[in-house]
């Protein structure tokens, strides 16, 4: 039995080198990312290397909540401070804060989209950023709020907002770190806007097939490296750009590539861009950076003292050594039946050598790494969202924003560290958030294997007030009993939401 056990009362923990108290805008010390030998290389050319690269991210987390239970939403309830730009702002205008989407005055193609996608209310990010995001003349947003709470639909619905379809030329551009998330903030967009008439969207990710072709598009979504490219082979015209949204912005801004990229994209646009700027975690010394990339911004962050995933059952698994965490893993896999899940492997190599052995026992699993070509990561991704791979196996590439509502249940197969070793809770903020999306109920399961393991976990344990519950594998049949009550708890929470 390892150390871990002494997880299961975190209340008594006593932190020798007790990180900082976490605050929304404050952050760990980090290391500039560095790939890691055998972690994650660049998938494509002339993209920076995204998140999976880094292998490690910032640490920051994000508030959460009490479960508030609405109609037919379950939306976690969280509160955020909002700093306006313009000190004549009132706060007291109903157009502060909406409760309805029809009071924003959308154009009718929009509201017709929201009702397409059954969103009849808006989230509390959506309540306060959208104001924000319309006003005219535009003004720059920063806007934080925690995982799978929409603010996907926020940027979009300003983006569609501020298009132009009789003026034939690239309006709006969103920026990701990962292909996956642009393809599927692109998804959003074209759902969002499929009533206006004539809207063409593009997605600027690496793409042989789409080499010195000119970009006919009103809307934009791609990663920084492509997007830079297209500007300045002349393929994609951005004078007559409005907005620019960048998404994860905080991972965007601190790694070192996709913020250079970054800065040349803005660099190439209008003077007067709009820009808006939205991620679940913004520690403070990006936020510095961030205030720079979006001057004098209207922000929306989250409260210091939310930083918890409540919406999120949090389970580890005691195993006695590093050999033993594959067969654990299995005997794990063999005793539930969970819909959908995504485990977390650090390296490159275990991704692959789970993906084989875990296949070869009958499991319908997809592996995504950054050492697959542009076009395979498409397919595995879409195979793993239409439910023909009921497994996908990633590293940290998948860590964020990616919004698959099957996903029951996310593994830390190994737990996320920084580039120098330390903990990352901010990294497990964003991998567990892959679950338990918009007020759902998700569970996480993270693996523990000796004294450095169970220590990172602790600390991620003590940042975001997580208390866990342990399972031991020296007692299969208890463990057996225990997920499957959580299992069931969770689900009968997800269907009262849904029902
Ligand atoms: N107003 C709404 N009503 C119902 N569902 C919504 C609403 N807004 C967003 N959603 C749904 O919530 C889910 C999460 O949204 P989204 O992916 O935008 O979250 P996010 O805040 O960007 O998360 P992350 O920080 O992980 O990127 C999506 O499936 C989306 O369709």
């Amino acid at each position: 039995m390892s150390d871990a056990a002494k997880i299961e009362n975190p209340a008594s923990f006593s932190w020798a080198d007790d990180a900082e108290t976490p605050t929304t805008e404050k952050t760990q010390d980090q290391a500039a990312p560095a790939s890691a030998p055998a972690q994650e290389a660049a998938p494509a050319a002339t993209e920076a290397k995204p998140a999976e690269d880094a292998s490690v991210e910032q640490s920051q987390t994000d508030g959460a909540s009490e479960w508030q239970m609405g109609s037919a939403l379950l939306e976690p309830e969280f509160d955020v401070n909002v700093k306006l730009n313009d000190l004549q702002a009132d706060p007291d205008s109903p157009l502060f804060s909406v409760k309805n989407f029809s009071d924003l005055n959308l154009p009718e193609a929009l509201n017709k989209g929201l009702a397409s996608l059954n969103f009849h209310k808006p989230s509390k990010i959506q309540e306060r950023a959208l104001p924000l995001l319309l006003k005219n003349p535009a003004e720059n947003l920063i806007g934080q709020s925690q995982s799978g709470t929409g603010k996907t639909a926020a940027f979009t619905l300003n983006i569609l907002a501020r298009t132009d379809t009789s003026v034939n030329k690239p309006q709006a551009i969103a920026i990701a770190p990962t292909r996956e998330l642009a393809r599927q903030i692109l998804g959003v967009v074209q759902i969002m806007g499929q009533f206006m008439d004539g809207l063409k969207t593009y997605c600027a990710v690496p793409d042989p097939s789409q080499r010195n072709k000119q970009v006919d598009a009103h809307v934009v979504v791609g990663t920084p490296g492509t997007v830079m490219d297209l500007i300045r082979r002349r393929q994609l015209d951005a004078s007559g750009v409005k907005v620019l949204v960048l998404d994860e912005a905080d991972n965007m801004l601190d790694l070192q590539g996709l913020g250079d990229q970054s800065k040349r994209v803005k660099k190439l646009l209008p003077p007067h861009v709009q820009t808006v700027l939205f991620s679940a975690t913004f520690p403070e010394r990006v936020l510095a950076f961030c205030s720079v990339f979006a001057p004098n911004a209207n922000t929306i962050t989250l409260e210091q003292n939310k930083l918890t995933v409540e919406g999120i059952k949090q389970m580890y698994l005691d195993v006695s050594s590093d050999q033993d965490k594959y067969d654990s893993l299995l005997k794990f896999y063999g005793l539930m039946t969970i819909a959908s899940s995504i485990i977390f492997v650090k390296r490159r190599d275990t991704a692959s050598q789970l993906e084989k052995r875990m296949t070869a026992e009958g499991h319908h699993v997809a592996s995504l790494t950054g050492a697959l070509e542009g076009s395979e990561r498409d397919s595995v991704i879409d195979r793993f969202r239409e439910g023909s791979a009921k497994v996908l196996i990633t590293t940290n590439v998948l860590a964020r924003g990616i919004d698959v509502q099957s996903v029951t249940m996310v593994i830390n197969y190994d737990i996320p560290e920084t580039a120098d070793r330390k903990a990352d809770p901010e990294t497990f903020l964003h991998r567990v958030g892959r679950t338990g999306r918009f007020g759902k109920v998700g569970v996480a399961l993270t693996l523990v294997h000796d004294r450095t393991s169970w220590q990172q976990f602790q600390e991620i344990c003590q940042y975001l007030n997580i208390q866990p519950t342990k399972l031991d594998t020296g007692d299969w049949d208890n463990v057996e009993r225990v997920v499957k009550q959580i299992i069931k708890s969770s689900r009968n929470a997800n269907k009262g939401m849904e029902a």
